[in-house]
Parts: C-alpha cells; structure tokens; sequence
C-alpha cells in the first residue's frame, strides 16, 4: 500500500538479495522507520517484540528467517534448529508452523549448498502468495459491502466495524480484514471504518488508523468498549475482523475482544465476517476454545503507555498503580455460531467443517 504516495510492502528483500527490511510497526504512528533485519535470530526477535505482527506477516518473516538460517549454516541440525526458534517466538498465529513447515518441506530433501537459494526463493513465493490471496480475499469481501451499499442513499457510507489491525501491516501487503474496504473505497464506494483502539498494543489506533489515514479511507478511532452501543443505535453495517488461526469446525482466534464484539453483532442482527487465507486454517483442531493456545504478554504491554509529548517527544509512561497484577491474554476464541461467513481467497464460506474442507480439499486432507 501507499506511504506518502510512495509503494510499501511490510516486508522486502534488501538489494543486497540477503537482508529483509521491514516496517517497525513499534514505532508507528509516529515514527516511520525500517529495520534491517540479518540473522535468523533477528528474525525471532523481530516476531516476539511484534516488530512485525499480523499471523500472515509474521509467517513470511518466519520464511525469510529460515532463509537467512540457511545462509549462515545450511546444515540438517542448522534447518531443524532454525524452525524450532522461530516456531517458539509466538504460540497463536498458526501462519507461523504453516510457513516454517513450507520451509522445510522445500528445503530438507535438497543438498545443503542448493539450500539458501532456494529458501530465498521459497519465501519470496510465500510472500508473493500472501499479496495475491489477500487481493482475492478483498475482490470476495467487496460483495458484502456493495451489497449494503445497495441499500444506502446516494453518498452515505457503509460503516464497518474492525478490531485490532488486519490490515496490510498485517500482511505483506492488502490485509485480510481492511482489503474489501479498500478495494470499495478505490471502486469509489463511500465506506466509513470505526476503529477499535484495541487494548493493550492499539493495533487499532495506532497501526489501523495510520493505514486508513494514508489510504484516505474515512474513520473513527473508538475506545474498545464502544462497538456495542454503536451496534444498538444501527450505527454499524458490517463488522469485518482478521484471525490468527480458524479450527476446523469453523471457531475463530483474533485479538482479545474480538469475542465481544461478536457477541453485541449477534444480539444486535449485526452481520459478523472474519478474513482469513486458508494457512490460517488449522484442520488438526476442531474446538478452538479448547485446543488454540492462547498467547499471554508481558504485564508491561497493559501498565504502560507509549506516545508523543505536546513537544514531539516520545515517551512512555506509567498507567496502573505499582503492585497491581496484571492479566494480559492476547487472543480470544470466537464460536462459529457468532460468525456470519467466512471471507477466503476462494469465496466467502460458513463457518463449518463441510465448507471449509470443500473449499479447502488439498489442505483439509492433509491435516
Ligand atoms: C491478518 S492477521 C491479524 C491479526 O493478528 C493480530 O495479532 P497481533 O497484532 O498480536 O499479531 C490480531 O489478532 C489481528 O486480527
């Protein structure tokens, strides 16, 4: 997408064909500064500090780290060792196991001085990929919107309510939640996005929103806790949120609150889809409740707040009293009955078993 009417991706091949750069979504909205990442290593950190986030973009930064691993030491031991580090920087995004495993499977069978070239290659596939399916996820989504559209009078937007960032600092580039928005509003549908700030990290208010506003797509930033009166006062069309990993029969992990905002959807007639591309779907689990770990941060993420003075500086700054515990679960798990369908690269599906496996045969078999 566009910064400052220049081109990004999230995450690139340096020109010296070795290093990754990356956007530091830490940073944003207030500074724009890329990363050089050049070890695997890095690449690990880079996953667990949430330099880069989003379970697709944390799955091609896992790709390029298998390639810079193979480009120090293309070993058997050095493959093996490579994937259990990155595979062990986050436990929810299940993007993460599926690139590593695609990593893997291209690179094992091959002589190790053919390794690091084609583990380049294989990322950038992965990569490439990624843009192409949330391009497809966009042009399915689109139907949902024009189909509200529809029913509005000339110039009134449709207003869609996401949570967290799904956008495409999420991804490589697109975005699985945000795609449909932007490829209506590029169509010249007036679409209106009410942001969810979404505690602790703001992914929302700070990643979501900076994307929006570069794209100049209108929205408003709201505290996490107002999408249930928005929905009440038919304020909201349509919520579109992204996920970490959907379970075969159809239940769905995202950000913690999303489960919420499912549940006002649902008691207020309010349409609820989830985003995804099928290396989120996780066919080995069929209750996600029970069987999708749950990622649980650092106390510091919820008692401390990092912004920008009246004076340009940033500074961060204590928010909860010393001594408090504090409880920091990053994901929740939204049953299938909450979700209206499912947007994929190949249609919008419900959100079961039957419709993901036939819509998805190649990976639901192998699972
Ligand atoms: C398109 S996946 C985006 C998904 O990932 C986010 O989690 P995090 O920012 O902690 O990596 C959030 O759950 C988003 O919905």
């Amino acid at each position: 997408m566009k910064v400052d009417g220049r081109h990004f991706r999230s995450i690139w091949l340096e020109p010296d064909g070795r290093s990754v750069g990356a956007i530091d979504q830490r940073r944003l909205p207030h500074e724009f500064i890329v990363a050089k990442i050049t070890t695997a290593d890095e690449a690990g950190e880079a996953i667990s500090s949430m330099l880069v986030r989003g379970a697709p973009l944390i799955g091609a930064t896992a790709a390029y780290g298998m390639a810079l691993a193979m480009r120090a030491d293309a070993s058997d031991a050095a493959l093996e060792r490579a994937g259990k580090m990155l595979a062990a920087s986050r436990p929810t995004a299940i993007n993460l196991k599926w690139a590593i495993d695609e990593m893997q499977r291209a690179l094992a069978p091959l002589a190790a001085s053919a390794r690091a070239d084609a583990a380049y290659a294989r990322a950038r596939e992965i990569a490439d990929e990624d843009v192409e399916i949330n391009r497809d996820i966009g042009r399915h989504g689109l139907g949902l919107i024009e189909t509200i559209a529809a029913t509005k009078k000339p110039g009134e937007p449709v207003n869609v309510l996401t949570h967290c960032n799904a956008g495409w600092l999420a991804t490589v580039d697109w975005g699985t939640a945000t795609s449909p928005i932007y490829q209506a509003h590029d169509r010249g549908i007036p679409v209106h996005v009410w942001v969810d700030e979404t505690r602790p990290r703001n992914q929302g208010a700070s990643l979501t929103a900076w994307e929006l506003g570069h794209h100049g797509v209108p929205h408003t930033v709201i505290p996490d806790n107002t999408g249930g009166h928005l929905m009440q006062h038919r304020m909201v069309d349509l919520a579109i949120v992204g996920t970490d990993r959907v379970a075969a029969n159809g239940d769905v992990c995202n950000k913690i609150g999303t489960y919420l905002k499912a549940l006002a959807a649902h008691d207020n007639g309010v349409p609820f889809y989830v985003a995804l591309p099928s290396p989120t779907i996780d066919f080995s689990i069929d209750d996600g409740i029970r069987q999708i770990p749950i990622e649980q941060r650092a106390a510091s993420e919820v008692t401390h707040l990092t912004g920008r003075t009246a004076d340009g500086r940033i500074e961060t700054v204590r928010v909860v009293p010393d001594g408090s515990t504090v409880a920091n679960f990053g994901f929740d798990v939204t049953p299938a009955r909450l979700v209206s369908g499912l947007i994929t690269e190949r249609g919008v599906l419900s959100a079961d078993r039957a419709a993901l496996a036939s819509a998805f045969p190649e990976r639901s078999k192998v699972s």
